[in-house]
């Protein structure tokens, strides 16, 4: 199907694009109130995520009411782990909990390898109904965790500031912790091909504890394993976003990806220099900007795309948006950007 707006994906290929176009990580959410009332009406976020009519209209209720150039489909990075034997709740106001978390290499051998038409159709159905009902209006992005940030999950069983179990098993069992990984990379690189195949346009890695690893150790267990999705999956453009990773941003600019997130900790012209002219940047004002008054939102927005200069650019915020961010505020961001990058 021919996209009406493909500002997103021709900036992601690195061409030449009228204006820079603009979308917010977690924009299918809690700050809409519209989500909010599809949210009422059910049990849970799990409930909704394995409700394919509803996740596309929340999918879509930010294209409508903020305006932003691409659609990513609701859902989250846990459904992997769970297609894999391993199953999550969501507990309100805490985040993801797993009853069972991984510590041997019985468990791992357990694990399913994951056949996303049986076991993830309710995603896959949830893009299909998407990409019917956007209707060519905007882009929608697939995603998937990158396997270390799973593997945090899987061996933690929670949110942590440290995931020191996880970390732990990295030195306390490298063999086991590769077994986990390359389990976790094989059933992804099929998960995201599915989505490829179900209608997603572009495809995202969130490697959101990226940062919590040092350096060596990071290459060995996270980026080698990202390298591999890069790829194998060749169909479509692929964004890394491996928040916290600034010592691996030269390694990063390597990867076959054509598109690096950026956190708002990492400097812009530092970033340019570190990853190179190939890639395109997305990214990075810091979600609390949003705080500010709408003066403040359109000058520290404008003085983040002058950064970034005429360097390829996909605007986005350096995370996710925080839920208690006014859409109003959104809005200011997503118009400034709009209207500073088309001049
Ligand atoms: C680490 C991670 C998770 N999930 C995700 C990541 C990677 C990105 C990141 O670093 O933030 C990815 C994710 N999760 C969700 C999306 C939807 C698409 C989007 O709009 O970006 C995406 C892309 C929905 C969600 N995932 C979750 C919610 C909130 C649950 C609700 O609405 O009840 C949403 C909308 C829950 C979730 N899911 C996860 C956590 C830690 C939590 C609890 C924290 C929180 O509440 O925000 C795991």
């Amino acid at each position: 199907m021919i996209l009406e707006n493909d500002l997103l994906l021709r900036a992601a290929r690195g061409e030449k694009v009228e204006r820079t176009p603009v979308w917010l990580m977690r924009q299918a959410g809690r700050i809409l109130p519209e989500y909010r009332a599809v949210r009422a009406s059910l049990s849970g976020f799990i409930e909704l995520v394995k409700t394919p009519e509803l996740a596309a209209e929340v999918t879509i209720q930010p294209v409508d009411h903020l305006k932003v150039d691409a659609a990513i489909i609701f859902s989250d990075i846990l459904v992997i782990p769970e297609a894999m034997g391993l199953s999550y709740e969501m507990v309100e106001k805490a985040g993801p909990f797993f009853p069972e978390v991984i510590t041997t290499a019985e468990q791992v051998a357990k694990l399913k390898r994951v056949n996303p038409e049986e076991s993830l159709s309710y995603v896959l159905e949830a893009i299909r109904i998407t990409k019917k009902e956007l209707n060519g209006r905007v882009p929608l992005i697939g995603f998937a965790g990158a396997p270390w940030t799973i593997f945090c999950y899987m061996v933690e069983g929670k949110g942590s500031k440290t995931f020191s179990q996880a970390r732990r098993m990295l030195y306390n069992n490298p063999d086991l912790s590769i077994q986990l990984l390359d389990k976790i990379t094989d059933s992804t690189i099929h998960y995201l091909k599915a989505q490829v195949e179900a209608g997603a346009d572009l495809v995202q890695i969130f490697d959101s504890w990226a940062g919590i690893l040092p350096p060596d150790l990071y290459e060995r267990f996270s980026l080698a394993y990202i390298e591999k999705i890069c790829d194998a999956v060749n169909s479509v453009p692929v964004t890394v976003f491996a928040k916290g990773a600034y010592f691996a941003r030269k390694a990063i600019g390597q990867l076959a990806c054509n598109t690096v997130g950026l956190d708002w900790n990492m400097d812009i012209e530092e970033s340019k220099q570190l990853i190179g002219p190939e890639k395109t940047l997305q990214g990075n004002l810091d979600p609390c900007a949003l705080y500010g008054s709408y003066d403040q939102i359109k000058k520290t927005t404008e003085e983040m795309l002058r950064q970034f200069g005429d360097h390829p650019h996909i605007a986005n915020l350096g995370h996710g948006v925080y839920p208690d961010t006014s859409p109003e505020k959104v809005k200011c961001f997503i118009e400034t950007v709009k209207e500073f990058t088309s001049k």
